[in-house]
């Protein structure tokens, strides 16, 4: 992976998450979310919940700045993600923000450590010890073997090992969205316990959609997301 200029170091001091006058549109038009309000304090946790089709995951997607916004603001910090250009939007996410996506996309080539400690791959090199080193902590706390192929995984292995890339490189926040799906009880319970743990340990700011109840019980707000708009 080639990059004209490394990025910086994840700042931590990102600031509060301050949605305002928001509107996402599909392609034909159709407005799918709209949100006139919604704040985060840097540091919290906010779980979002909502029926299917609800507007959960596009609220997730123009927090990260992966979808386009029709209209208004998302600011962490002093930074407007919605004004931003894609490429800008792209590397902002990058150095700010850690997802924790529903399709547990791994390069099956690589090992589960290689997999946690890829963000090291366009981090300054001074950095790439510490991302790596965290990366194998992180797979300790999780359970997952750090070697051989991710291939023979299971699903909650897998998704262990997506949670360890998402805070390896210790970003300000953290986007989950359904982290628990493919999980079993007790497997989704640790892995919210030790995701929560570790983002609270750091200040780090965690959003996480889930129809989980056990995984909303542990956040410190909920809100819901019902007909693409946000009731607090
Ligand atoms: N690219 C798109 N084009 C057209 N419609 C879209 C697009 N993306 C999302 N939608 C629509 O927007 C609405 C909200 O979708 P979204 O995936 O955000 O819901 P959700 O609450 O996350 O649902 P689920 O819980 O089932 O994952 C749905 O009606 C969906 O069909």
């Amino acid at each position: 992976m080639r990059h004209a200029r490394p990025l910086p170091a994840s700042d931590p001091a990102l600031g509060d998450l301050l949605v305002e006058g928001l509107e996402v549109h599909a392609p034909d038009g159709r407005t799918i979310l709209a949100v006139d309000r919604l704040q985060v304090s840097a540091g919290a946790t906010l779980g979002v919940q909502g029926p299917s089709g609800a507007g959960k995951s596009t609220l997730l997607h123009a927090i990260c700045g992966l979808v386009p916004v029709a209209a208004g603001a998302v600011r962490w910090g002093g930074t407007d993600l919605a004004a931003l250009p894609e490429a800008a939007r792209d590397a902002f996410r990058r150095r700010a923000l850690g997802l924790i996506f529903q399709d547990v996309l791994l390069l099956e080539e690589l090992s589960p450590l290689d997999n946690a400690a890829v963000s090291a791959a366009w981090a300054p090199r001074a950095e790439r010890g510490a991302i790596r080193a965290r990366a194998a902590e992180l797979l300790v706390r999780f359970g997952v073997p750090q070697s051989g192929s991710v291939g023979p995984l299971s699903g909650g292995e897998r998704q262990r090992v997506a949670a360890a890339r998402a805070l390896a490189r210790d970003p300000a926040a953290i986007l989950a969205d359904e982290p628990t799906a493919s999980l079993d009880r007790e497997t989704a319970d640790r892995l919210v316990a030790d995701l929560l743990a570790a983002a609270r340990a750091r200040g780090r700011t965690v959003i996480a959609v889930s129809h989980d109840p056990a995984m909303m019980a542990a956040m410190d707000r909920v809100i819901q997301v019902v007909d693409g708009r946000v009731r607090q």
